[in-house]
C-alpha cells in the first residue's frame, strides 16, 4: 500500500541529510515492493525566507495529510536574531505540539569500528545499547510565562501528572521489551517538577516488578552516561534534560551525526528526525553524515508503518558500511574511505540492493 510522508527538509545539512533518507527508503521500496510519496513542505528558516513563518499552514496541512513525518533540521545564525514567535525553532517547537509527539525515543549505539573514533575508551563505549525516551511537549520548552526584558528573563518550568505518567509508561513498556532496566534522572533534590516526576516513577514502576529501576539526578547520571554508559538501558527523562544528555550521549556512537530519533503520538503516528541541527559549519559542503538521517527513516518503517523487516534491512546495510571501514569526514580518518554525504548514501543503498539481487536469486531457485 502507498505511504505518504511529509518531508521537511529545513535548513543546513537538514537538506542534504533528509535526501538521503529519501533515496535511501526509496531503495527499500524498490526492495520490498512498496511506494512511498513524497510530499515537500516548508519548515524552520526556509520557511520564514520563503512564506514568512516557520511553520507555514501549508505545512501544517501536508502533514495532516500524511501518514508520517520526515524531517531534516531547522536552524541557522542567519534567523538567530528573529523575534522568538519566528524563529525557526519554534516552527520545530509547534509542529511537535500541534501532533502531540509526546514521546521522543533516541537510541544510542557504539558500532564495533567506530570505537576507536570515540574519544571514550574502548572498553568503556564497547556495547553500549541504550535508548533515551524523552518528553517532548512540556517542561521549560513550553511553559508560560516565558519573556525577557532588557532586566528580567523569565521562563517557567510546568508538568502535570498526565504528561509525566504517559512517558513514563511507555518506558516501562520499551523496558519490557528490551533489558528491563529503567533510570529515571530528574533534579529532585531541587525541582518541584522533579519531586512531581520522581512519585509517578514509583507509582508506574509498582506495576512492573519484573523491570529494575532507579532514580539519579542529572549532575551525576552525565557523568555516568561517559564513565559507564554500558549500565543503561532505556532512560526518561524530561524535555530538557534528554535534549542535552542525548547531545551528550552521541559521543559513545562517535559522532552526533549518527543519531536517529522518532517523535511519537500515542496512535503511532511520528515525526521522524536526526537529532542533530542544521550544522552552519558544515552546511551545503557534501560533508554531513546521513546515518542519522537514514537510521530516522528506519525507525518511521518499524514504528509508524510496522515494516520490522524493512527497518532492519536499512539497519543491517549500515552496519556492513561502517564494518566495511567507510565513514563522513567527522570521523577524521585520513585516506580513501573517507566518504561525502552522497557517496555514503551510495553505499548503503548499494548494501540495500545486493541484498535485493540475493532475494531474486533465492527466489529463481527456491
Ligand atoms: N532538530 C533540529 O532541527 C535541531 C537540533 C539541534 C540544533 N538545531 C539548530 O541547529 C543550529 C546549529 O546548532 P548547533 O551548531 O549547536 O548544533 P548542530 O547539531 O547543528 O552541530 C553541532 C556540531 O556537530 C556537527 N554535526 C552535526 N550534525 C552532523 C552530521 N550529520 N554530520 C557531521 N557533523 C555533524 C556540526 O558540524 C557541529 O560541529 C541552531 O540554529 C540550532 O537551533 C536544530
Ligand atoms: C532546535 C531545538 C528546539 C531542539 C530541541 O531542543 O528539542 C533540538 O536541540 C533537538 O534536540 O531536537
Ligand atoms: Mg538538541
Amino acid at each position: 500500500m502507498k505511504k505518504r510522508v511529509a518531508v521537511l527538509s529545513g535548513d543546513g545539512i537538514g537538506k542534504e541529510v533528509t535526501e538521503a533518507a529519501v533515496a535511501v527508503l526509496d531503495s527499500i521500496g524498490r526492495r520490498f515492493h512498496h511506494k512511498f510519496e513524497w510530499v515537500y513542505g516548508l519548515l524552520g528558516g526556509a520557511a520564514l525566507d520563503e512564506a514568512g513563518h516557520p511553520i507555514p499552514e501549508e505545512t501544517i496541512k501536508i502533514c495532516e495529510e500524511s501518514d508520517a513525518i520526515l524531517l531534516g533540521a531547522i536552524g541557522g545564525p542567519k534567523w538567530d536574531h528573529f523575534p522568538k514567535e519566528l524563529r525557526p525553532e519554534k516552527g520545530l517547537l509547534q509542529i511537535r505540539k500541534h501532533f502531540e509527539l509526546s514521546v521522543n525515543l533516541r537510541p544510542v549505539q557504539a558500532y564495533k569500528t567506530l570505537l576507536a573514533f570515540s574519544p571514550l575508551k574502548e572498553e568503556v563505549a564497547e556495547g553500549v545499547d541504550l535508548v533515551f525516551v524523552r518528553e517532548l511537549t512540556g517542561g521549560l520548552y513550553f511553559g508560560e510565562p516565558s519573556y525577557h526584558t532588557d532586566d528580567q528573563a523569565v521562563d517557567t518550568l510546568v508538568y502535570g501528572r498526565e504528561e509525566i505518567e504517559r512517558v513514563v509508561r511507555f518506558a516501562f513498556e520499551l523496558a519490557k521489551q528490551r533489558r528491563n532496566k529503567v533510570s529515571s534522572i530528574d533534579k529532585a533534590n531541587v525541582l518541584e517538577s522533579s519531586r512531581l516526576w520522581r512519585k509517578i516513577v514509583e507509582e508506574v514502576a509498582a506495576e512492573y516488578p519484573e523491570v529494575e529501576y532507579e532514580h539519579m539526578l542529572v549532575d551525576s547520571a552525565s557523568m555516568k552516561l561517559i564513565t559507564s554508559p554500558a549500565s543503561f538501558d532505556v532512560i526518561v527523562t524530561e524535555n530538557m534534560f534528554g535534549d542535552i544528555l542525548s547531545d551528550e550521549a552521541s559521543v559513545i556512537a562517535g559522532s552526533l551525526g549518527m543519531l536517529p530519533s522518532a517523535s511519537l503520538r500515542a496512535d503511532g503516528f511520528g515525526l521522524y528526525e536526526p537529532v542533530h541541527g542544521s550544522a552552519p559549519d558544515i552546511a551545503g559542503q557534501n560533508k554531513a553524515n546521513p546515518v542519522g538521517a537514514i537510521l530516522s527513516g528506519a525507525m518511521m518503517l518499524r514504528s509508524t508503518f510496522g515494516m520490522n523487516q524493512e527497518a532492519a534491512a536499512i539497519e543491517e546495510a549500515v552496519r556492513n558500511v561502517l564494518e566495511d571501514g567507510y565513514f563522513t569526514g567527522e570521523f577524521k580518518v585520513d585516506g580513501s574511505n573517507v566518504l561525502t554525504t552522497t557517496e555514503m548514501t551510495e553505499k548503503i543503498i548499494e548494501e540495500i540492493e545486493k541484498e535485493l539481487i540475493s532475494d531474486h536469486i533465492l527466489a529463481a531457485y527456491s
